[in-house]
């Protein structure tokens, strides 16, 4: 008999008939409450797979049956992974095939606010630019700046490669532990997060969400930024305390802000940072090309069919589920 599981995204045709040819495959829509027949299809599950559902006690308290949990995306804050690992069950994420991707959007993101691209663009399409710009509309340069990294992993470091080789920016980086490729390739400097936060013309928050990262930064962290700074979330939103991010701005502590992710998604329309000129916002769309979600979601199915075929999947963030007795 197929193993039965839960698939809650959509998936490109092929990917789907690879898991149709493997297991009865479930589907369902993610909601913020997912409904009773998701929950009863949860009870046979051997598998999932999809992005952002939050697998906690109380979820896998309902899926007896459940021996892997397939995240498509890399970061898996969505994932109770020390409760999975004592449950057996596997866990994994897609990193890597994301990396450059997630990189060119940060770099773009980080343009587009020391640039005001958005603001340029709304300022032609309104018929506004009746003669040259005055000073006040004026950007500031990216190029042999200053880039401040907080979590100088994968990501990270592809975002400084773009930094050092195309724009020749100098960096600072700061993490639990160095990064000997970075340092030694990209002549970056591993500093405290003071001394980061202090000498920064643009703060890229990398770093995941842990328990150790909520609120990383708040009101003393953009006390410390020059009045120049920009500051670019790229990671999730709950490393920043939002509430001091809007006083940053509005009291002109930093120069602007590009985010990419918000302590709630999808961000209030209310939220006053949709009010700021100097924030540019994006929806939360680090890996979305075509492309590379292809790559991720293909990943996902390798991961789930060599997990429940008796094999390793290939990107496991648990590997010591696979010698538990
Ligand atoms: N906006 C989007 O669409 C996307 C967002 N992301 C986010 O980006 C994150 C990073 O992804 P990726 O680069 O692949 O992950 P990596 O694990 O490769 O990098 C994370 C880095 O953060 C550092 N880090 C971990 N904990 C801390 C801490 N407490 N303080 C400072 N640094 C820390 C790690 O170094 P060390 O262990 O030495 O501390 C590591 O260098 C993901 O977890 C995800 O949340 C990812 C993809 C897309
Ligand atoms: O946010 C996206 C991810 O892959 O993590």
């Amino acid at each position: 008999m197929k193993s039965e599981i839960i698939l809650y995204k959509t998936l490109p045709k092929d990917l789907l008939k690879q898991l149709n040819d493997h297991f009865t495959v479930h589907q369902h829509q993610l909601k913020a409450e997912m409904d009773t027949s998701f929950y009863k299809d949860l009870e046979k599950a051997e598998g999932i797979i999809g992005s952002k559902l939050q697998v906690d006690r109380a979820l896998l308290d309902r899926a007896p049956h459940l021996k892997i949990v397939t995240n498509m995306s890399v970061g898996y804050d969505n994932l109770y992974i020390e409760e999975l690992t004592k449950r057996g069950i596997m866990a994994t994420n897609t990193p890597d095939v994301l990396t450059d991707t997630v990189a060119d959007t940060v770099f773009g993101l980080l343009l587009a606010t020391a640039r005001r691209i958005p603001e340029m663009d709304r300022f032609v399409k309104v018929g506004d630019w009746k003669e040259n710009i005055g000073e006040h509309l004026y950007g500031v340069d990216v190029h042999h700046k200053t880039l401040g990294i907080i979590g100088m992993g994968r990501i990270g470091t592809a975002v400084a490669e773009r930094a050092h080789f195309g724009f020749k920016m100098d960096i600072v980086y700061h993490n639990r532990s160095t990064n000997t490729y970075a340092d030694e390739n990209l002549q970056a400097e591993y500093v405290t997060l003071q001394k980061l936060l202090k000498v920064s013309d643009y703060v890229l928050v990398m770093a995941p969400l842990v328990r150790e990262t909520v609120k990383l930064i708040g009101q003393k962290e953009f006390d410390l930024m020059k009045e120049s700074a920009i500051f670019i979330n790229g990671s999730r939103g709950e490393l920043v305390d939002e509430m001091a991010l809007v006083q940053a701005l509005v009291a002109k502590k930093i120069l602007a802000a590009g985010l990419d992710v918000y302590e709630q998604e999808p961000v209030s329309k209310n939220s006053p940072l949709l009010q700021l000129k100097n924030v540019v916002t994006l929806p939360h769309i680090g890996s979305a090309t075509a492309e590379t979600r292809y790559q991720m979601a293909k990943l996902a199915v390798e991961n789930l069919v060599s997990g429940l075929t008796g094999n390793r999947p290939p990107t496991i963030i648990n590997p010591e589920v696979l010698t538990q007795d």
